[in-house]
Parts: structure tokens; C-alpha cells; sequence
């Protein structure tokens, strides 16, 4: 047993192998993890065969990509900035993912990238290279300035925004800098004076941005603050699109307001506008701020360990329903949540009304269950709010959704000596009732609506649940319709004979096509599949 791993494009294989080190012999679970850095890998693989999904940041991990991953648990992004991964799209999606990152695992590569183009604008050495390689030997134009004695404005004081500062200065650059939670006594522990960005822009020689893309990052450097600026200001962008407008860029590029830039990323990527690109004044590159051996490296081996981390239960501190997500993964716990679910899903079919529940209750049964009660109760939610065979609610965000919708959850335990779980639900004042258990290893269904089966039901395949009258006749009328609709009755099972009206459920081949048929037989009848 173990994680399988599916590697897409060759970026992602050299995480691979440290990948796989890690998680082939941490777990004990069988998980498939998707590594992908392809933009389009929905393409290529479905969603749904996969348990994990680990990206780096071309992957565009949208709502419809993760809604599409029924089986998705947890979204690893081997890199910083989660702007590709849409963790906000809808309820349905917030609490469905666990996903992590790997912030500091790039830092250092992001870090050095930014001084090598803050280096190569002072020295214009990409232009100087590409015009030796043309056979020119062009001293003149090539003039640069030094570093020495300069200002370095950094936005952004995180973790990138420190190292550049600290190297920066080693070049006798003053670093001055903006940063809204990071506290100026902090900053000015490793040499960074703090401003507001009003007092930052007139004095910088350069300006560097290291925050992330947010509606407030957006635009940080446009039309109004290069106007600010110091006439020939250089600026660098290795953090993400969009901070420094573009279309305000190549206006002061082509003002000479702004003297050079130095790009990694782009609104765009790849840019199809290669207005910026093609600039003289600006040198650019494809996102390689992470692409080295050792960032990669880094933030490989760190995914890796917290995907293992939190298929074992470790490290999950702060984690909304992470105790839910863990015990998904445990083959104990499996068993469990499926009689949940298919509790859940039981009582909504043979809920008489179709008025939403308003009350949901779970009491776990039994000393080993004490723990169960959480992922129990979720699972239960998962089944009750489930329509259809589609994708729906799932074990992180069935109890957001449940408060969301006005139902109450109210959960209890109680030592009993057998094992079970009690499911009630309350819809328009009448409660409905299910008890069940794991026999055997599998699911199975022991009372519904205060009728007890005399065999459990094993809740697998597809089921027909109906109440009726005891009589002799009626088992020989339902197998008639059934055999008129070409359905094999394959299980069957009738609860104790109390006072008058029985359930009783059948495990059949295939659903019938018109449950109508029974009508006339039975009080209420539902089927489903679970
Ligand atoms: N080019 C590349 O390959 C890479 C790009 N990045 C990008 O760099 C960004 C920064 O990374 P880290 O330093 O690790 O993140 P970080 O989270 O350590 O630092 C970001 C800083 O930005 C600050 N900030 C937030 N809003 C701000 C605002 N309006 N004005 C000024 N500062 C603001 C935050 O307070 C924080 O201190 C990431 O969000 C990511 O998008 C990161 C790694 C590689
Ligand atoms: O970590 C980040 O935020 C980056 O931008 C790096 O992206 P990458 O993993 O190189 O596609």
C-alpha cells in the first residue's frame, strides 16, 4: 500500500523523486497524487481518479478542476503564491481542499533572481550579451551605473523582501522600504527603513515588489506613483503580474519617466503582448524566480512531508475539519464514514417529506467510537445533503454547508458495549430514525424508523426500501414488478413484525425505472445506490 504518484511534464519529475522517497514508505494509505504543472492537465487526466493534486503555479486550479475531483482531498502547491489555486470560488469549494504550500522553499532562488536583474538593469548586461553574440563590440551604449550609494525601494517586506534587502545592501545600497504588517522596528532589525509608499517613491533609484497579487497589490505601481517617481526609476517584478500595471510601465518605459525593468512574471503567461518584452529597456524572463535545482528541491521534499504529515495526522494544528480529512484516510475509519454516508442517504430517500431537515442528530455507539463521533456526523451530512449521483457536499465542507442552510448538528456518544451509529432527523417536527453498523467490514443498516430488520442490511449496491402491511401477498406482488420491469431481486431483508406497517429493504440489480409501479402495493417506497 502506498501513494501513487502521476507525474505531468518534466518540471515536476525532478520533484519526483523526492517525492516518492518520502511518500512510499511514510503511508499507509493508498492515495494517487497528481503532479502537474501543465496548464491544461484536465485534458489530459480526470480529476476524479485523483486523491491529491500537486501544482506548481502554470496549473490553473480552478472551481470547475477541483469541482470536477470527486475524490480530490488535498491540493499540495510546491511553490509560494497561491493565486492559481481558486480556494474562495464558492461554499462548496472553501472547506473541500486542504491545501497547502511551501512558502519558503523558493525564497532564496526568488531572492537571487531579483538581484541578478537588479544588477543586470544597473549594467544592462542582457542587451550587452545579446549584442556581442551579434558580432558588435559596442562600449558606449552599454554605459552603466553603479549600485553603490543607490536606493532600493522594496514593497513587500515578507520573506523575499528580507533576503533581497540584506544582499542588496552588501553592494552599499540603501534599502528603504513599505509594508503594511510587517513593523518597521522589525525591518529595521535587517536594515530596512519603513515608509509610507507617498515618502518611498520620490526617492528610490529602484523599486522592487515583493508582495503577493491581491486587489490591494494590484496596480501598487501605476500611472499615479510612477509619476511620483524619481525620472528613470528602474523597477523589478518577480512576484506577480499585475503589481506593476503593464500598460503603466511601457508608458513610462516609452516617457522615459521609468529607465528599465526587470520581469519574471507577467499578467499574462506567457505574455501574448510582447509589447514589455520586446522593449529595449526592459529585460524579461519566463517565471524562472523558482526554477532552480535547490528551490525545487526544497519545495518538493517540503510538500511531500506535509501531504504525509496530514495523511498520518500530524501537523494539522489550526486546520478547519482537518480531524474529518485525516480519519478519511485511516482504512479503520473507512468503513465508518461509508455507513454514515449511506445513512444519510438512506433516511433522505425514505423521508416521506421533501421539506429540508432542520434538525440532524448523530450519537455514536461504543467505546471505540468515541472518537468517531466528528467524521461520523459529517459523513452523515454528506449523505443527507447529497442529490443525485453527482458530486455534492463531501466530508470537509458538509458541516459549513449544513450551518450555512439553517441545519443544526448535534452530536453525542455514549459507551454502550455494541458498536453503532444512531442518525435522527427532524423535518417539519417528525423525526426519522437509522441505526447502523460495520459487520464484517461492511456497512450495514439495523433499524429504520423504529423498525428493526431481522437480517442487517448491508448498504451496498442498489437498494429499494418500502413500508407496507404485513401480508403473505406482498412479497410475491413487489417481486412481480420487479420481474415485469426485468429487475433481480438479489437480497432482501424485513424488519421485526411490530404492530401493523413493516420496512423492508431489497438489494437489487438496477434502480426501477418507475418506482410508480409500486404504488398500489406499498405505503411509501424508495430506492437508491450506494
Ligand atoms: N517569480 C517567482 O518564481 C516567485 C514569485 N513569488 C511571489 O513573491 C511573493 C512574495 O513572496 P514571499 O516574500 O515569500 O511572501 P511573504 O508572504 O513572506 O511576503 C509578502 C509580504 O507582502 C506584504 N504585503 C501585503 N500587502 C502589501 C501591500 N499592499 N503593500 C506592501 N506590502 C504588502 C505582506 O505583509 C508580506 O510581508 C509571493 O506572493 C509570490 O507571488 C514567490 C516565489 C517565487
Ligand atoms: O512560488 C511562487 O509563487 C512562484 O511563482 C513559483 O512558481 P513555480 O512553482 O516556479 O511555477
Amino acid at each position: 500500500m502506498c501513494i501513487k504518484l502521476k507525474a505531468e511534464c518534466m518540471l515536476t519529475c525532478n520533484l519526483l523523486s523526492l517525492l516518492s522517497c518520502h511518500m512510499l514508505f511514510c503511508l499507509g494509505n493508498n492515495m494517487l497524487i497528481l503532479f502537474t504543472c501543465l496548464k491544461y492537465y484536465l485534458f489530459f487526466f480526470s480529476p476524479k481518479n485523483y486523491d491529491g493534486l500537486v501544482v506548481r503555479s502554470a496549473t490553473k486550479v480552478t472551481a470547475e478542476v477541483i469541482s470536477a475531483g470527486s475524490n480530490l482531498k488535498i491540493i499540495g502547491r510546491a511553490g509560494t503564491g497561491v493565486d492559481n489555486v481558486d480556494v474562495e470560488a464558492d461554499v462548496f469549494i472553501i472547506f473541500m481542499n486542504y491545501s497547502f504550500n511551501t512558502p519558503s522553499g523558493n525564497t532564496i532562488s526568488a531572492a537571487e533572481l531579483t538581484c541578478a536583474l537588479l544588477m543586470s538593469l544597473s549594467r544592462h548586461i542582457p542587451q550587452a550579451v545579446i549584442s556581442m553574440k551579434d558580432g558588435k563590440w559596442d562600449r558606449k551604449k552599454f554605459m552603466g551605473a553603479e549600485l553603490y550609494g543607490k536606493v532600493l525601494g522594496i514593497v513587500g517586506l515578507g520573506r523575499i523582501g528580507k533576503e533581497v534587502a540584506t544582499r542588496m545592501q552588501s553592494f552599499g545600497m540603501k534599502t528603504i522600504g513599505y509594508d503594511p504588517i510587517t513593523p518597521p522596528e522589525v525591518s529595521a532589525s535587517w536594515g530596512v527603513e519603513q515608509m509610507s509608499l507617498e515618502e518611498l517613491w520620490p526617492q528610490c533609484d529602484y523599486i522592487t515588489v515583493h508582495t503577493p497579487l491581491m486587489p490591494s497589490t494590484t496596480g501598487l505601481l501605476n500611472d499615479t506613483s510612477f509619476a511620483k517617481c524619481k525620472k528613470g526609476v528602474k523597477v523589478v517584478n518577480c512576484a506577480r503580474g499585475g503589481i506593476i500595471d503593464e500598460a503603466a510601465l511601457l508608458r513610462a518605459l516609452e516617457s522615459g519617466q521609468c529607465g528599465g525593468a526587470g520581469l519574471d512574471v507577467f499578467v499574462e503567461e506567457p505574455p501574448k503582448d510582447r509589447a514589455l518584452v520586446n522593449h529595449p529597456n526592459v529585460i524579461s524572463c519566463p517565471h524562472l524566480g523558482a526554477s532552480t535545482k535547490e528551490a525545487q528541491a526544497r519545495c518538493g521534499k517540503e510538500i511531500a512531508l506535509q501531504i504525509v504529515d496530514m495523511a498520518t495526522g500530524k501537523a494539522l494544528v489550526g486546520a478547519v475539519n482537518a480531524q474529518v480529512l485525516v480519519s478519511s484516510f485511516s482504512p479503520d475509519s473507512h468503513q465508518w464514514i461509508l455507513l454514515g454516508e449511506s445513512m444519510g442517504r438512506v433516511l433522505k430517500a425514505c423521508t416521506a417529506s421533501k421539506e429540508p431537515f432542520s434538525q440532524v442528530h448523530v450519537t455514536s455507539l461504543g467505546e471505540s467510537l468515541k472518537k468517531s463521533t466528528g467524521f461520523l456526523s459529517s459523513a452523515a451530512v454528506v449523505g443527507l445533503l447529497t442529490e443525485g449521483p453527482q458530486k455534492g457536499p463531501n466530508l470537509v465542507n458538509a458541516l459549513p454547508l449544513a450551518a450555512e442552510t439553517g441545519i443544526t448538528v448535534q452530536t453525542d456518544h455514549k459507551d454502550n458495549e455494541c458498536e453503532a451509529c444512531v442518525l435522527e432527523v427532524s423535518v417539519n417536527s417528525r423525526s426519522y430514525k437509522a441505526v447502523g453498523s460495520v459487520q464484517a467490514g461492511v456497512p450495514v443498516l439495523l433499524e429504520l424508523n423504529g423498525s428493526v430488520f431481522r437480517q442487517p442490511v448491508p448498504l451496498t449496491g442498489h437498494l429499494l426500501f418500502f413500508k407496507a402491511a404485513n401480508s403473505t401477498e406482498l412479497l410475491l406482488s413487489v417481486t412481480g414488478v420487479l420481474a415485469a420491469a426485468g429487475v433481480e431481486l438479489q437480497s432482501y431483508s424485513a424488519s421485526t413484525a411490530g404492530s401493523g406497517e413493516q420496512w423492508y429493504c431489497m438489494g437489487i440489480s438496477s434502480l426501477l425505472g418507475d418506482i410508480g409501479a409500486l404504488k398500489s402495493l406499498v405505503k411509501e417506497a424508495a430506492q437508491l445506490t450506494v
